[in-house]
């Protein structure tokens, strides 16, 4: 029974793999016999570094070569931060587990300044996210967004080769990395609502993998799971792709969700906000019903636009 091998599919930037080892960590403490394997694979979103995300295309740029190996049987688990998770599965794959989150925030990171407020008229803030940038300029309509692309570890050594002001990332991410010195101030919800998923981890297998499936469940975080599946379904109903800023935040107060959306255009001129309250039970619709109150408020526009209609 022990001696059993599990073969984890990693991207090989450094949070990649700090995060594949985390759950190799966590499932080592469950069974300190497990024999466990990092499979590490370059993905396109990897490769394709010196493009905005949102001009590439495609979902699930992060995670498709994961995908196809654990297909292909040269994996049997994939790690992925569930903002890089499209909502569609490839058949045969699911996503059982998603363990406890990590702060969820977006993190300014300056060595200069030391918050958003602080920064100058016509600061340079680097970002390639839309999402942060469309709630910077609506929030501060005089900076200059510059795009800003590559794992952490690069981004933060461009922020000190002096080419912006500042930037903004994951909290999750820095910290992770032991970059925790580096941020200067977390952004809160109303100044930067997070993406779906963010400081979030998930664990995804093959369905028919029942020895596999038993094996990480008890990774999962119950709580989590509840949060991002509403956040996830609201993005289901936005037909959240990655060229559109769309936002997603799911709190519990015991029985209680609260879920805040936002669909906004890059340049900050439209920014559309939702939120819904209900029971903890019904999650997922009510991450539907935000979304078709967002769709009614003006997000069909922006989409159809974006899409270029339907
Ligand atoms: N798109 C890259 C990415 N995917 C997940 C994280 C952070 C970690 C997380 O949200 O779990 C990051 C980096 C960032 O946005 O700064």
């Amino acid at each position: 029974m022990s001696q059993r091998t599990v073969r984890i599919a990693t991207r090989r930037s450094p949070l990649a793999i700090w995060q594949a080892e985390f759950v190799r960590d966590s499932l080592l403490a469950l069974d300190p016999h497990l024999n466990i394997e990092l499979v590490r694979i370059k993905t396109q979103g990897d490769i394709i570094l010196d493009t905005p995300l949102a001009k590439v295309g495609g979902k699930g740029l992060f995670v498709k070569e994961l995908e196809q190996s654990m297909l292909a049987g040269e994996a049997d688990i994939a790690v992925h931060s569930m903002k890089d998770v499209p909502v569609e599965f490839p058949e045969g794959l699911h996503l059982p587990v998603i363990c406890e989150r990590h702060d969820p925030h977006d993190a300014f990171v300056s060595n200069h300044f030391k918050n958003v407020d602080d920064l100058p008229l016509g600061a340079t803030v680097g970002t390639s996210s839309l999402r942060r940038e469309c709630q910077l300029r609506h929030y501060r309509p005089d900076l200059k967004i510059v795009p800003l692309r590559g794992n952490v570890n690069t981004r933060l050594a461009k922020l000190d080769a002096g080419n912006f002001d500042a930037i903004i990332l994951a909290k999750a991410g820095l910290e992770r990395l032991g970059f925790d010195e580096r941020i200067r101030s977390a952004l809160t919800p109303e100044q930067s609502l997070p993406a779906i998923g963010q400081g979030a981890l998930g664990i995804e297998t093959r369905i028919n993998d029942d020895a596999m499936n038993a094996l990480i469940a008890p990774l999962n975080c119950e709580l989590t799971s509840i949060t991002v599946k509403a956040e996830r379904a609201l993005n289901r109903r936005l037909k959240g792709g990655c060229q559109v800023p769309i936002g997603g935040y799911a709190m519990l107060t015991g029985d209680d969700i609260w879920l805040r959306g936002l669909v906004g255009r890059p340049d900050g001129s439209e920014m559309l906000q939702q939120e819904i309250r209900g029971k903890a039970s019904e999650a997922e619709q009510l991450g539907l019903m935000l979304g078709d109150m967002l769709l009614k408020q003006g997000a069909d526009k922006i989409l159809e636009e974006v899409y270029g209609g339907s």
